[in-house]
């Protein structure tokens, strides 16, 4: 699923290439904070922006604020692999329409490899049109050496990336740092890394960061796809289908939860369920919309804006290891959280 919003600035039409942003790094990471950050800053562009949600519901549509919503919906998928001419279609329609975007943003799922992304952009069709301007990678200081089945995939958001936004360093200590820079160290030769909370990093640093070529990000990537990646299916240029490697699940319901029942269950979940997130319909405050997030063991409630006009509703996805998700037993804990009278 894509969703795209316009931030309201005077339209220019442009002849030359939209410049293209990419926002990569793993589930949970602070790709939609950084999002809003940019989306929320003062820099006077007309932006498009393009969310991919690897879940039924594109539950970054929704967390996206401050900007007037037109949502786009594609396929439920990964952007990088299955559905990565849907995406190409879009980025065209995009660009088609008279109030053409100055720069797309584009955030991607939490599982999507860059490189596939940036190989769509050398469409034939989009190659004139666009220009991919920068990937930025966002990792999560406190998680980054968790799931380590993960690592083959998170080394490859990063191998790909422009500028590495470290995040999450309020929740780490100096020692965590220093360790995560001699590993980064240790793997890539060149790097360019910025230090952050909440993604705070100033507007010029990340808008216009690098100028990339699309066939350049796979010869990037030349030395680590040589190494095996342990994945007995992988072909080695990483063109996984990543509905193969991560299942999702999802929850809907009218009825109201109790949040101290829901952050209970969310900090029980299995180990496997890398990421869970949500809008959330509570009986504690019924009339805001709650925001349920769950990063590794880390989880966090908190109350949104109003409901407005919106359908007061529970959304929740959570993305996991492929085959790993218990749906009944996870149904059943979520059931178990609706408030009774
Ligand atoms: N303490 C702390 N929390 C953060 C920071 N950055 C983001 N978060 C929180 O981490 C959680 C996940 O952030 P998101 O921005 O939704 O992460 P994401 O990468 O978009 O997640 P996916 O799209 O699901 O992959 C949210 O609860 C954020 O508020 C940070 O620097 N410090």
């Amino acid at each position: 699923m894509l969703a795209m919003d316009y931030i309201d600035h005077d339209s220019a039409v442009s002849p030359s290439p939209i410049p293209v942003t990419i926002l990569t790094g793993f589930l949970g990471a602070g790709k939609t904070t950084l999002l809003n950050r940019i989306l929320n800053g003062d820099h006077g562009l007309k932006v498009a922006v393009l969310v991919n949600d690897f879940g039924a519901i594109n539950i970054d549509a929704e967390l996206v604020v401050g900007v007037e919503s037109n949502v786009i919906s594609l396929a439920n998928g990964c952007i990088c692999c299955t559905i990565r001419d849907d995406l190409v279609e879009t980025v065209m329609e995009t660009i088609r329409r008279p109030e053409q975007p100055e720069y797309i943003l584009l955030e991607a799922s939490g599982v999507a490899e860059p490189s596939g992304i940036a190989m769509a952009f050398n469409n034939p069709g989009l190659r004139d049109r666009i220009r991919l301007d920068c990937i930025l990678c966002v990792v999560d200081g406190e998680q980054v050496f968790a799931a380590p089945e993960m690592m083959e995939l998170k080394i490859f958001q990063m191998a790909c990336a422009d500028m590495i936004i470290l995040n999450k360093v309020d929740l780490v200590g100096g020692d965590q740092i220093g360790k995560i820079k001699k590993w980064l160290d240790s793997r890539f030769h060149r790097y360019r890394l910025i230090e952050a909370s909440h993604c705070n990093v100033p507007l010029e640093v990340l808008l216009s960061v690098g100028r990339l070529d699309p066939t350049q990000v796979g010869s990037s990537l030349h030395e680590l796809e040589r190494h095996d990646c342990g994945d007995p299916n992988c072909d080695h240029e990483h063109k996984h289908d990543h509905s193969k490697a991560f299942s999702t699940w999802s929850y809907e319901t009218d009825q109201p939860l109790s949040l101290e029942a829901l952050r209970q269950a969310a900090s029980k979940l299995a180990a496997n369920i890398y990421r869970a997130k949500g809008v959330i319909y509570s009986a504690d405050a019924p009339e805001r919309r709650a925001v349920l997030q769950v990063v590794g063991r880390r989880v966090d409630i908190s109350l949104g804006d109003a409901w407005g006009k919106r359908r007061p509703r529970t959304q929740i996805v959570a993305i996991g290891a492929h085959g790993a998700i218990d749906k009944e037993a996870l149904h059943h804990k979520l059931e178990q959280c609706l408030s009774t009278p």
